[in-house]
């Protein structure tokens, strides 16, 4: 205990050193006053990296070192949450990483096979002491005894599996099992999917394969950002500390509403509603909208004499005679043309040419309007040019170039294209299919959808994704821009650079000196290109505001949740799909969920995906988690459910109680059996909780020693003891999910008969 306190305070020190260095840095850094840019540029990436290392370094401090692992041949090595190496010239590693493959056999080696080691160790610390140590001999014939040696090889785990919850995840990097390790440093490229029953540590396992690839492949993912995907914001507060405690800050935590750059999806809908926007045939739904976007009036006038010969021009003198035209829908004012004619085979030929072009709504734009003003110019020249004696016309290429200029430049002209081919943002389209969804649903789906106004909903986010890439975005504008604002900057470098040229002594001249003058090794446009660089946001901040970000690896957490259309969302999100996808497909709300992985995957990438399962739960106790397999049983007879590590020798209880006596019952449950440690969940449907407003917080706050939940809402997250009000009212997977959340106790309060197979045992009298 003395050594390994000894070998703890060293590193405690070290880490303090580090982070006096890094905020000592940081400090300096900021107070540089570069003028010149490539201070500012140096400046500001040392300023970004110093900053993300003290986090890094302040978050781990807890439980820094956690283990140690001696080997044969003597060597001993600490394991810990981060690598840290002494300051001396050879940079003596004083403590190992986790994820470093040195550490990998204090996660794997067994007595069987003890991987040349011939001890393991955890270590537990409070604080800056160290207060118990757990031995395990891996080598038996090493005679060497501490009296630390541990029967019970499971003791540490079990230790912090009956730990009180405090409404955060925990990370698990103390214990990780090895049916769970080597599903953590899988290679990453390719889809993994893990899947498991509740409590297998599918969440703890992909935040940790998560921080453990942002490890071993710093370089290409510390670029392209990881992105982890959760259910819902909640359920993303919960697990918001996991990896920042295991040193790991640039990866961007979001839910599918977050996943649309400047929408904020936190409206509600009907589970039906969401049901029918995640179906794949919404995709073909709002590619038939984005078409009857484009789609032509009847009134536009066909062109006299047109119909029957279409090679046939009209005489330039029924331009004249208005009024022997049919409705003229769209005539447009020109300044100085007069009136221009804008005829059905005209705009249907303009429509061909744009639609030809592949391109989505908005950048087929252009090519729209091109071949509207090239006909309009046409038609003007005509009017202008043509040859009384019927000869070729009589205006030459520079006549038409200006009257296609006058005419492009027009503002009528340019809303008689807004009008047959409107610029359309993602939210214009799908708030226009939403009003009136109708036109391309079945009725009873339509119904179900339908909306106007309101606020958008998570189910929208892949529909407002889906419209991006249906329609595009037009940036010829923005990038003009940009390049007119290169070119500046350009001229500006080179102005910086010929006045260090201009204030050379002519030492530099010296054709001996080794000095290099600025300009000797940049030029300006290398110059600008560092100063456009000056956006210094981490990865994920940058790609959490691009909807086209390409991420390095994605993880999905309750992945059986996702739609179809939530699935093409995240496929265009990951083009190398590199992703970890977890999830249980019992524990999936019936309506929404895609069907099996490989129905879900095999669009994407056909059957080349890795499927692994976790077996063993780590959450619930046996005895709880035996009703729940009943439960299960009862409508899937062929269940087979994880198998708990632990059982705490308590039975889940039931309460029977009349219905008008059901939410008094409730909270005296909850007076009775309230912790003094850990946390307490009451889990009732939605319809009872005006009833136990009082258990209600602002909001769902995880951290409260009391939180009310609705079935919906339980999903992923884990209570010492949760209550469980009238299960007959919840749905089968629903039911599922709720009774597999507590760690130690279960009690059921029901009006109703209990649904079948929950109270199959005796009910325990309260
Ligand atoms: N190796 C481990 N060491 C310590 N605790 C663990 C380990 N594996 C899992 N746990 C704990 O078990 C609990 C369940 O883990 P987790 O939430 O990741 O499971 P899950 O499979 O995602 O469950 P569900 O599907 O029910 O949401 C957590 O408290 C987690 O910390």
């Amino acid at each position: 205990m003395r050594r390994e306190q000894e070998t703890l305070d060293r590193l405690l020190l070290r880490l303090a050193e580090l982070r006096r260095e890094a905020a000592a840095g940081l400090r300096t850094t900021l107070a540089l006053q570069g003028t010149h840019l490539q201070a500012r540029l140096e400046r500001d990436v040392a300023a970004g990296e110093g900053a993300g290392r003290l986090a890094a370094l302040d978050a781990v401090e807890s439980g820094l070192c956690f283990g140690r692992i001696d080997h044969r041949d003597g060597i001993s090595r600490p394991i810990g949450r981060i690598g840290i190496r002494d300051g001396d010239p050879e940079r003596t590693p004083l403590l190992i990483d986790w994820r470093a493959p040195v550490a990998r056999p204090f996660y794997l080696a067994t007595g069987h096979e003890p991987m040349g080691l011939t001890r393991r160790r955890h270590i537990t610390t409070e604080g800056p002491t160290v207060t118990d140590l757990h031995d395990e001999i891996l080598d038996l014939t090493d005679p060497t005894r501490t009296g630390y040696e541990d029967h019970d090889a499971d003791a540490v785990l079990l230790a912090a599996l009956g730990s009180a919850r405090t409404g955060r995840m925990a990370d698990i990097v103390r214990t990780i099992q090895a049916e769970q390790d080597r599903i953590i440093r899988a290679p990453r490229r390719g889809v993994l999917v893990v899947e498991g029953g509740p409590g297998t540590g599918k969440t703890a396992v992909a935040l940790h394969r998560a921080a453990y690839l942002l490890y071993a492949e710093r370089e290409q993912l510390a670029r392209r950002a990881v992105l982890i995907v959760g259910p819902n914001p909640a359920f993303l507060g919960y697990i918001g500390d996991v990896l920042p405690s295991l040193g790991e800050t640039g990866v961007l935590l979001a839910s599918l509403g977050e996943l649309f750059p400047g929408v904020r999806a936190d409206g509600t809908e009907s589970v039906r509603s969401a049901a029918v926007k995640g179906r794949a045939a919404m995709a073909d739904a709002l590619a038939r909208a984005v078409r009857d976007r484009q789609l032509l009036p009847e009134t536009v006038p066909a062109l006299p004499g047109h119909r029957a010969d279409p090679a046939a021009r009209p005489d330039p003198g029924d331009y004249e005679a208005e009024n022997t035209l049919p409705e003229p829908a769209l005539l447009v004012d020109h300044e100085q043309h007069g009136t221009l004619w804008l005829y059905r085979e005209m705009a249907y030929a303009a429509r061909d040419r744009a639609r030809a072009t592949g391109l989505p709504h908005n950048l087929a734009r252009p090519h729209f309007a091109y071949a509207v003003v090239d006909a309009l110019t046409a038609q003007v020249a005509d009017r202008l040019g043509a040859d009384p004696y019927g000869g070729p016309n009589l205006l030459g290429p520079d006549d038409l170039a200006q009257i296609g200029k006058e005419i492009a430049t027009s503002a009528d002209v340019h809303s008689a294209i807004d009008e047959l081919w409107p610029p359309l943002t993602p939210q214009e389209l799908v708030t226009g299919f939403l009003a009136d969804p109708g036109r391309y649903l079945p009725e009873g789906d339509a119904a179900a959808i339908r909306r106007t106004g309101g606020p958008w909903t998570p189910a929208d986010v892949p529909l407002l994704d889906e419209a991006a890439e249906l329609l595009g975005v037009d940036d010829s504008a923005r990038l003009a821009a940009e390049e007119a604002e290169r070119q500046e900057r350009i001229a500006y470098a080179q102005g910086v650079l010929d006045l260090s040229a201009g204030s050379e002594t002519y030492e530099f001249e010296d054709e001996e000196s080794e000095v290099l003058a600025a300009h000797d090794i940049v030029d300006a446009e290398r110059m600008a290109e560092r100063q456009e660089e000056a956006d210094h946001r981490t990865a994920a901040e940058r790609a959490a505001a691009d909807r086209t970000w390409a991420f390095g690896h994605i993880v999905v957490d309750e992945a059986q949740e996702l739609s179809p259309m939530a699935w093409r969302l995240l496929m265009r999100r990951c083009p190398a799909r590199s992703m970890t996808l977890v999830g249980d497909p019992a524990q999936t709300a019936d309506e929404s969920g895609a069907g099996s992985w490989a129905q879900i995957l095999r669009p994407y990438v056909g059957d080349r995906w890795t499927h692994t399962r976790l077996g063993v739960n780590y959450r619930t106790p046996a005895e709880i988690m035996a009703r729940a397999a009943a439960v299960r049983r009862a409508v899937h007879p062929e269940f087979e459910p994880p198998r708990s590590v632990r059982s705490t020798g308590t039975e889940p209880w039931f309460e029977r109680v009349a219905p008008d006596g059901l939410a008094a019952a409730v909270l005296a449950a909850v007076r009775r059996e309230t912790p003094d440690e850990g946390r307490l969940a009451v889990i009732a449907p939605a319809a009872l909780h005006p009833a136990l407003s009082a258990l209600a917080g602002d909001g769902l706050d995880l951290t409260r020693q009391v939180v009310l939940l609705a079935p919906r809402d339980a999903k992923g997250l884990e209570f010492d003891g949760v209550i469980v009000v009238e299960p007959a009212a919840f749905g089968d997977s629903d039911l599922y999910v709720a009774l597999t959340r507590a760690t130690q106790w279960l009690g059921v309060v029901h009006a109703a008969p209990l649904p079948p197979g929950l109270g199959d045992d005796p009910v325990r009298e309260n």
